[in-house]
């Protein structure tokens, strides 16, 4: 059956990355530092120390990069900008070099035949606005505003698909709850506030894109299906306290207009009364969501904070470097859940890809890696059956197309379908990048 697995037409074949994680040069032509700058700069924080000061070199290899992506046959490519290179204090002055730098990008892409998504916001918060408060501070709706306005009319039209933030929990979760992430904050009273001042942000961004803009506009969360460990009451409770923590928190008020109610349950008196006006603002029509999904969580009540749910490892499953099980039918049930709760709404699949553990390159150039290529491959037909139940999916970017900087776990978990040398910036493409270049060129049917 050659059509067992055709996906429909136009659907995005794509890879993605990030600022931070790529680009390296982060003071390079006048860019101002962000949060990460200092994050990785302050001792302790990540590991070995590593820091995104030179991470992929993407920032001077651009172009070898996108002649890479056009060898791999990719129809799309997702990437974020660092909002401090264009504008160093993060509000105000427009640094043209920062500009510039993307905006050559997106017509090399464009040359190359190559759609861009454009996230506007991937983490790396202008130093100088956290000096103001940050996402604590209500202005920062203001800020993010004005920031989209200047994407906007520098690259409405070469770019046509625009997201305004990447994975508000983790920026939440890691940055303000547990501290694991930059600005490193552990506070339970911040966390909702940062949250809830993210998505009103995201409102004003879409606002003064569609002012500017006349393309498609979107959010992308990350979602992690959570699977009751037993049936018993508080297993139970537990599993839908951390769906509606990890899950819901961000989509329902960008699509419903409200909060689920467990979050005042988790937060207690650190969840705020939120004034109605902020719903009208966050709550925006989209052309778009945007799903990353890397694996399940099958939950049960334990005594953690403040959730009090934690994860029942499974014995027969494969887990990946960064801990994850490796579990396709939660792409697919987590597709079906969004259609079921927020409607119809196009969806991309916008990041999911794995951290395995790589052999060196071996001799000729080559990067054996299986275990990427099955998790690819699986989660891949995950879609499928998703597409085939009735989702409108668009389009699928794996996670990464360069090994890069994971954050404060360094560089040492490797994501990328294409091996990346840091001594020597030598990109080599793995087993897992031939394979995935195979299965573009094949619309899926070489699934
Ligand atoms: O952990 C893998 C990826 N997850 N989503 C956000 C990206 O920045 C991460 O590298
Ligand atoms: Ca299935």
């Amino acid at each position: 059956m050659t059509d067992a697995f055709a996906f429909p037409d136009g659907f995005l074949w794509g890879a993605a990355t990030a600022a931070h994680q790529i680009e390296g040069s982060p003071l390079a032509d006048g860019a101002g530092p962000s949060i990460w700058t200092r994050f990785a700069h302050t001792p302790g924080l990540t590991h070995n120390g590593d820091t995104g000061d030179v991470a992929c070199d993407h920032y001077r290899r651009w172009k070898d990069d996108v002649r890479l992506m056009r060898e791999l046959g990719l129809t799309a490519y997702r990437f974020s900008v660092s909002w401090s290179r264009v504008l160093p204090e993060g509000t105000g002055r427009v640094n043209p070099a920062g500009l510039d730098f993307y905006s050559r990008l997106v017509d090399a892409l464009l040359e190359a035949g190559i759609e861009p998504l454009l996230t506007l916001y991937h983490w790396d918060l202008p130093a100088a606005l956290d000096d103001r408060g940050g996402w604590l501070n209500r202005d920062c709706a203001g800020w993010f505003a004005e920031y989209a306005t200047v994407m906007a009319k520098a690259l409405d039209g070469r770019v046509r698909k625009w997201v305004t933030l990447n994975e508000p929990w983790v920026i939440t979760d890691g940055g303000y709850l547990h501290g694991a992430l930059a600005p490193g904050h552990r506070n339970k009273y911040e966390a909702p506030i940062a949250s809830h001042n993210l998505m009103r942000a995201h409102g004003a961004a879409v606002q003064a894109y569609r002012a500017v803009g006349r393309h498609e506009i979107g959010l992308v969360v990350n979602i992690e299906p959570k699977y009751p460990a037993s049936d018993a009451p508080e297993d139970q409770t537990a599993t839908r306290r951390a769906h509606a923590y990890m899950n819901e928190q961000y989509l329902h008020p960008a699509l419903l207009g409200h909060y689920p109610p467990e979050l005042r349950e988790i937060f207690g008196d650190a969840w705020p009364d939120w004034p109605a006006e902020d719903f009208a603002l966050i709550r925006q029509p989209l052309d778009f969501l945007g799903i990353n999904y890397y694996t399940r969580n099958v939950t049960r009540a334990d005594g953690s904070w403040p959730l009090k749910a934690g994860a029942v490892k499974q014995p027969s499953a494969t887990y990946t470097e960064t801990g994850w099980e490796v579990f396709p039918q939660g792409l697919t049930d987590t597709l079906l859940w969004v259609r079921r709760t927020y409607g119809d709404i196009p969806l991309y699949v916008t990041e999911n890809g794995a951290a395995f553990f790589d052999p060196p390159v071996a001799e000729g150039g080559r990067v054996r890696d299986p275990l990427r290529i099955d998790y690819l491959r699986r989660h891949l037909r995950a879609v499928h059956e998703a597409i085939r139940a009735g989702c409108d999916i668009r389009g699928y970017m794996v996670w990464s197309l360069l090994d890069n900087l994971e954050w404060s776990l360094g560089y040492s978990k490797r994501f990328g379908i294409v091996h990346v040398n840091y001594a020597t910036q030598q990109r080599t493409v793995k087993d897992s990048g031939r394979w995935y270049a195979n299965v573009v060129r094949s619309h899926g049917r070489a699934l």
